[in-house]
C-alpha cells in the first residue's frame, strides 16, 4: 500500500552530492519531470563534514525535501585502503544532513545507503529483514556501519516523531558520471576503462591483456543509475510505509561474465589475467526488490544497454575520466 504525498513540482528539493553518478541522474530525473525548485552545492561550496555549516544552509534554504547522494564513495579497494574517511566523513556528511534536517522541519528526507549493509554470508536474496543479523564483510565493513547508522537514525526519526525520513539501498551502480578511476572506481567502469585502453594499445600494435582483480567468480547484481533516479523519484512522490527499501533488479552475474560482456562491446581482442592478490569481497550480494517494486517502482534497463550507454558516456567524456579522486 503507498499513499500519495500531495506533492507539487514547486517544491523545494535540496540535492546533496548533485554532480556526483547518483545526484546528477537525480537531478535529471526530476528536472526532466518538470520540478523547478532544484538546489545544489558542491564540496567546495558547502563542506558536509562541517556541521555549522550544514545547519546554516539548511535553515536559511529551508528546503522541503532533501535527498542525501553526498557520499565517501569507492570500490573493494578504496573501502579497504581508506577505512578511516570511509565510516567518519560519511557519518559527518549523514549526521549533519539527517539532524539538521530534522530540526528545520523539512518534510521529507531520501537517505542512500548501499547492499553492503547486510551481513556477508546472509542468506540470498537479500531481503531487508536480514539487516544486522550476522557480521559483514571486512573489506569494506567501515563504510557499512556508516550506512547502517543512517538508516537506524532516519529509522528512529520516524518512530518517535512519525516523519517521512526513508531509506534506499541500491545494488552496485554505473552509469553516465561514474568514476573511472582504476584505483577508486567500482569494478563496472573499471573494466571499461580498462579493455577501452588495451583496445587501443592492440590498435597499436602493442601488448593488450587485461588484468582484473580478485577471482572472477563473486556475484554482483548492477542497476543503472537512471533507474536508480527514477526509484527516488517514486520516493519524492510518495509516502512510503517502511523505513528501508532495497532498489535492484533481481538478477546478477559473475564477475567473469560481466568481464565478457564489456570485453565484448568495447571490442577488445586479448587475454583476460585474475590477479588473486586483490580481494573478491562478498561471494554474492542479490538483493530482492519485491517491496519497492509491490509498490510500482521497476527498472528499464538491461545490463547491456546499460554498458553500452556508460561506454558511449565514456567515448564523449575523455578528458574527465583520468581524475584521481584519492
Ligand atoms: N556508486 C555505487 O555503485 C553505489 C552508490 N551508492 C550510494 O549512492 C550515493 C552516491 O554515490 P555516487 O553518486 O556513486 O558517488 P559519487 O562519488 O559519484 O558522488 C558523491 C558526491 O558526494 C559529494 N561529497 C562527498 N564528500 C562531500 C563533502 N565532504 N561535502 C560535500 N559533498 C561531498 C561529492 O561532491 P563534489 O562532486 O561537489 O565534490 C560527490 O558529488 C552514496 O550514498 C552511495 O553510498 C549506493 C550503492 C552503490
Ligand atoms: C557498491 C559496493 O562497492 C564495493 O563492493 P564491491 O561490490 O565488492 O566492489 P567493486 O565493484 O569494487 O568490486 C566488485 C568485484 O569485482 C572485482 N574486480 C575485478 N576487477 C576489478 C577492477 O578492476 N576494479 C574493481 N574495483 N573491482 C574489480 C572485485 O575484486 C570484486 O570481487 C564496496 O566498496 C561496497 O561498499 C559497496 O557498496
Amino acid at each position: 500500500m503507498t499513499v500519495s504525498l500531495s506533492h507539487h513540482l514547486t517544491d523545494k528539493i535540496y540535492i546533496a552530492g548533485h554532480r556526483g553518478m547518483v545526484g546528477s541522474a537525480v537531478w535529471r530525473a526530476l528536472e526532466g519531470k518538470g520540478y523547478t525548485n532544484l538546489i545544489g552545492r558542491t564540496s567546495k561550496e558547502l563542506d558536509l563534514r562541517n556541521q555549522q555549516a550544514v545547519t546554516d544552509f539548511i535553515n536559511t534554504e529551508k528546503p522541503d525535501i532533501v535527498i542525501d547522494a553526498a557520499a565517501r564513495v569507492g570500490g573493494i579497494l578504496a573501502n579497504n585502503e581508506h577505512p578511516y574517511p570511509f565510516l567518519m566523513e560519511n557519518l559527518q556528511i549523514q549526521n549533519n544532513l539527517i539532524d539538521a534536517s530534522h530540526k528545520a522541519e523539512v518534510q521529507k528526507f531520501i537517505f542512500l545507503g548501499s547492499s553492503c549493509i547486510y551481513p556477508k554470508f546472509a542468506p540470498q536474496p537479500l531481503k531487508e529483514d536480514y539487516l544486522l543479523t550476522d557480521s559483514l564483510e571486512p573489506t569494506n565493513q567501515w563504510y557499512a556501519i556508516a550506512k547502517i547508522a543512517g538508516v537506524k537514525v532516519c529509522e528512529a526519526i520516524r518512530k518517535q516523531y512519525g516523519k517521512d525520513f526513508v531509506s534506499l539501498m541500491p545494488t552496485n551502480l554505473y552509469g553516465p558520471n561514474d568514476n573511472f578511476d582504476l584505483k577508486s572506481s567500482h569494478v563496472l567502469p573499471a573494466m571499461i576503462r580498462k579493455f577501452h585502453e588495451a583496445k587501443l594499445a592492440t590498435d597499436n600494435g602493442q601488448q593488450s591483456t587485461v588484468t582484473l582483480w580478485g577471482s572472477g567468480t563473486p556475484m554482483r547484481e548492477f542497476l543503472h543509475v537512471d533507474d536508480l533516479a527514477q526509484a527516488v523519484m517514486f520516493a519524492v512522490e510518495h509516502v512510503l510505509p517502511e523505513y528501508l527499501y532495497n532498489v535492484g533488479t533481481g538478477t546478477d552475474v559473475t564477475i567473469k561474465t560481466l568481464a565478457e560482456t564489456i570485453q565484448n562491446i568495447v571490442g577488445h581482442k586479448g587475454a583476460i589475467a585474475w590477479d588473486s592478490s586483490k580481494p573478491d569481497g562478498t561471494p554474492r550480494k542479490l538483493m530482492d526488490s519485491s517491496k519497492l517494486r509491490s509498490l510500482g517502482w521497476e527498472p528499464n534497463f538491461d545490463l547491456e544497454m546499460g554498458i553500452k550507454d556508460t561506454y558511449n558516456w565514456f567515448l564523449a567524456h575523455q578528458d574527465d575520466y583520468k581524475t584521481v579522486k584519492f
